[in-house]
C-alpha cells in the first residue's frame, strides 16, 4: 500500500500525535493553524461568493483557533464577518489565544447568534477534539441553524461529529462542505458522520507526509490503489483454468436464484470457469436458467467430499439461498481448506457452534471471507457489535481477529478488515445498491477473484469496490441482473 495522502484515515488520536511529532520536528504549530485557517477562508470566498455575511463560530480549542484565523482573514478582504464564541476567550490557551488575539473582531456569546438569510456559518466549534456529547448550548446552536437552512461550511468536522466513530455526540451540524487537514478521518467516511461532512475536502498544512504516514495505522479509503497490482497481474488470454473455477452452491427448487446470481456474477467478474453445485431436487431448475455456468449434482456432504478431490477447484461460495443448518455448517467446514466466501444462511447457520468454524479457519490457513450486514454481524458476534465504545471500523477488525476471516461488514459505509487489523472503508456505493439480491452478485464478484488468485482482503476489497462501480454504472432502476451486467473490467 502507498503512503498518498488522498487515500489514508487518521483516527483524532493519531493526528494529535502527528501535530506534536511535527512541533517536535520544528516546524512552527502556530504556522499549521494559519494554513488551516486560510484554507477556511479562501474555501468559504470560493464556495458561497453571493453570501451577505459570514458568521464565524469559534469554540475553546484549536479547532476555535482556527475560526479565529479564518475570520480575521475573511475580514481582511473585505467581507462582511461576524464571531461568535463559546465559552470564555480569555481561557483561551496556546496557539488558540494566539489566534484570537491576532483576530481584529470582537465577539459575541454563541446563544446570541439569530441566523439572518444571506448568512454563511463557519463551524469552528469543536473538531478533532471533541470528546464526550456537546453542551447544551452548542446543540441549541446547531438546532437553530439548521432549522434556518443556512448553509454551513465546516473546520475539520461538523461541530458534534466524532471524529473515531462518525457517531453524533448529541446533535451535530449538517455541513455543505468540510475542510479538513492532512488527511481524512473515520468520522468523514463513516454514517452518520459522512452524510454531515458534505464534500470533503482534504487540504494540506504542511505537515511532512512521511510524519503523518509513521503514525498511520494499516486503515485506509478503499480504492484501486490497494488492490490493483493483483488485477494487473492478470492476463486476459490466459487459459480459463489459470482464471481459476469457482464453485457456488445452490438451495432446495424453491431458492435457486441467489445461488445463479452469484454464479453469474462470479463468471462476469473474471473467474475462468463457474459450476453450480446443486442438490439432486433443484437439478431440473437450476439447468432451464444456465447456459455458460456449468451444473453438477451435489445433494449430500459425501457428494462434496468427492468433488473436493478435484483440487483444480479452489473457491466456493457458500451461502446465497442455501438454507440454515447442519448441511450448511458441515459443508462449511469441509471447505475451510479452499478459499471460501461465507455469505448469508452459511453463516447465520453458525449462530451457534461458530468456534469450531473460527478453529478450523485458524487451523486450515485458508482464505474465508465472510460478508455480514449489521443484523448478520450481532448474530454472529452479538458481543462485539454491542460494545457501544467501538466504531464500525473497531468493531469490523475485532471480529476478523476473532474469526480469523476477512470480514465485510456491508452497509452504506462497507469496512473491509483483515485478522490483521488492515482496513478500508468502502465510500463508491451508491444508495440504491441495497436492492434484493445486490448481496448474493458482490458474493459472486469476490469469488471470482479468489479464484483468480487475489489473496482474501484484497480480493474482499476490490470487490465491494467493483460492486459499488456497479451500481453507479446500472443506474438507479437497479436490479441484481443489471448490476451484474454492469460489472466494470477490473484492470
Ligand atoms: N494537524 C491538524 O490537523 C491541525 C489541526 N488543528 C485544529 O485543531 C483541532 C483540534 O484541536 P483540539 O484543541 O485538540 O480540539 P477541539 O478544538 O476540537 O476541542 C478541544 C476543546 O474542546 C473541549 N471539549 C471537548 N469536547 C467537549 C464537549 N463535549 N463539551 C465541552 N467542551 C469540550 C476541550 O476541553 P477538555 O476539557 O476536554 O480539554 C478542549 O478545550 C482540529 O480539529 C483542527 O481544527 C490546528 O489548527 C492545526 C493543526
Ligand atoms: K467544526
Amino acid at each position: 500500500m502507498g503512503d498518498a495522502l488522498e487515500d489514508m484515515l487518521v483516527t483524532p488520536v493519531e493526528m494529535a500525535a502527528i501535530d506534536k511529532d511535527a512541533a517536535d520536528s520544528g516546524i512552527d504549530s502556530f504556522s499549521l493553524m494559519r494554513s488551516a485557517g486560510l484554507a477556511v477562508s479562501a474555501a468559504a470566498l470560493r464556495l458561497f461568493p453571493a453570501g451577505l455575511r459570514f458568521v464565524v463560530l469559534c469554540g475553546p480549542g484549536n479547532n476555535g483557533g482556527d475560526g479565529y484565523v479564518a475570520a480575521e482573514a475573511l475580514a481582511e478582504s473585505g467581507a462582511q464577518v461576524a464571531l461568535y464564541i463559546l465559552g470564555d476567550a480569555d481561557k483561551l490557551r496556546g496557539d488558540a489565544a494566539r489566534a484570537c488575539k491576532g483576530c481584529r473582531l470582537a465577539g459575541l456569546p454563541v446563544e446570541a447568534y439569530e441566523p439572518q438569510a444571506g448568512d454563511i456559518v463557519v463551524d469552528a466549534l469543536f473538531g478533532a477534539g471533541l470528546a464526550r456529547d456537546l453542551p447544551g448550548v452548542a446543540q441549541t446552536i446547531i438546532k437553530r441553524v439548521s432549522a434556518s437552512r443556512i448553509p454551513v461550511l465546516a473546520v475539520d468536522l461538523p461541530s458534534g461529529i466524532d471524529g473515531r466513530s462518525g457517531e453524533v455526540r448529541g446533535a451535530s451540524f449538517t455541513a455543505t462542505h468540510t475542510v479538513t487537514f492532512m488527511a481524512a478521518k473515520p468520522g468523514h467516511v463513516l454514517m452518520p458522520g459522512r452524510q454531515s461532512c458534505g464534500t470533503l475536502e482534504v487540504f494540506d498544512i504542511g505537515i511532512p507526509t512521511r510524519l503523518v504516514a509513521a503514525r498511520a495505522s494499516d486503515l485506509r479509503i478503499n480504492g484501486p490503489a490497494d488492490w490493483r497490482h493483483y488485477s494487473r497481474g492478470l492476463d486476459a488470454g490466459t487459459h480459463k483454468y489459470k482464471r481459476g473455477h469457482l464453485a457456488v452452491l445452490s438451495g432446495g427448487p424453491t431458492s435457486t436464484g441467489a445461488a445463479r446470481l452469484s454464479a453469474a456474477a462470479g463468471l462476469v467478474a473474471g473467474a475462468g470457469l463457474v459450476t453450480l453445485g446443486s442438490p439432486p431436487e433443484a437439478l431440473a431448475a437450476n439447468a432451464s436458467h444456465l447456459t455458460a455456468i456449468m451444473l453438477k449434482e451435489v445433494g449430500s456432504a459425501a457428494d462434496l467430499a468427492e468433488w473436493l478431490r478435484d483440487k483444480r477447484l479452489n473457491t466456493f461460495v457458500l451461502g446465497p439461498g442455501f438454507g440454515v443448518g447442519k448441511k450448511a455448517r458441515d459443508f462449511a467446514l469441509m471447505l475451510c481448506d479452499r478459499a471460501l466466501v461465507l455469505d448469508a444462511d452459511g453463516m447465520s447457520s453458525f449462530q451457534q457452534g461458530r468456534e469450531e468454524l473460527f478453529d478450523k479457519i485458524a487451523g486450515n490457513g485458508g482464505q474465508v471471507v465472510m460478508t455480514p450486514h449489521e443484523g448478520e454481524f450481532a448474530r454472529l458476534f452479538p458481543e462485539i457489535a454491542a460494545d457501544a465504545a467501538l466504531s464500525k471500523i473497531e468493531k469490523a477488525q475485532a471480529a476478523a481477529r476473532l474469526s480469523h476471516a476477512v470480514i465485510i461488514y456491508k452497509g452504506p459505509d462497507t469496512v473491509v478488515a483483515a485478522p490483521s487489523g488492515r482496513a478500508v472503508v468502502n465510500v463508491n456505493a451508491p444508495p440504491w445498491l441495497a436492492t434484493a439480491g445486490s448481496g448474493d452478485v458482490l458474493a459472486g464478484i469476490i469469488g471470482a477473484h479468489l479464484a483468480q488468485g487475489f489473496p482474501a482482503f484484497e480480493a474482499a476489497a476490490a470487490a465491494v469496490w467493483r460492486h459499488g462501480e456497479a451500481g453507479i454504472c446500472a443506474g438507479r432502476a437497479l436490479t441484481a441482473e443489471r448490476l451484474v451486467e454492469n460489472i466494470p473490467p477490473l484492470a
